[in-house]
């Protein structure tokens, strides 16, 4: 069910301000930056050995990460785990009674399908499934 951790989402409030810590006093490698629209973030990819960091700017005072850093201040806001056949996941996490956030699938960061669990049912987690559609042909 769960390839690995894709990616740990971390909340900030400039990626210009967080970047210098990951990719010059770690030396970890950027791997891209991307905007995506309709969660209302910038986020930047960074290469953490097996796993990946996402850095997460708010782009507007209604995205979920301006809330949260509002609330919470800056810091680790989700954990992203790979999955394959994200709407099966789904589904099977909806008929455990799991509390999703996302019903269906919405477009995330890399050309990733992505889906939310609520952090109620993970012990405060915000928990977030992503499936990589590899590009065909
Ligand atoms: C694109 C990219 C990608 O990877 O492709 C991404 O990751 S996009 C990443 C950005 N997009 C998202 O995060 C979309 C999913 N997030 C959401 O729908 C929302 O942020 C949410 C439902 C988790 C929280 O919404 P909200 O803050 O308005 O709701 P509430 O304030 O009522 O929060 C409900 C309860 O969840 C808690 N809570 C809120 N956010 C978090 C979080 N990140 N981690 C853990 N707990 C959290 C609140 O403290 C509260 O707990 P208590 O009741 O105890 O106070
Ligand atoms: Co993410």
């Amino acid at each position: 069910m769960i390839k690995k951790v894709d990616h740990i989402g971390i909340a900030v409030k400039s990626l210009d301000g967080a970047l210098p810590f990951y990719t010059e006093v770690l030396q970890l490698p950027l791997i891209g930056i991307e905007e995506v629209e309709s969660q209302k973030v910038k986020v930047a990819f960074i290469k953490a050995g097996e796993t990946k960091l996402e850095l997460l700017e708010p782009t507007s005072a209604d995205s979920p990460i301006a809330k949260f850093i509002e609330k919470r201040g800056e810091g680790i806001h989700h954990l992203a785990l790979g999955v394959e056949s994200i709407e099966e996941r789904i589904r099977e996490m909806s008929e455990k009674g799991i509390r999703m956030i996302d019903e269906h699938p919405r477009p995330g960061a890399g050309g990733a399908e992505i889906a939310f669990m609520h952090p109620k049912a993970a012990s405060g987690v915000l928990v977030e499934l992503c499936e990589k559609k590899v590009k065909k042909g």
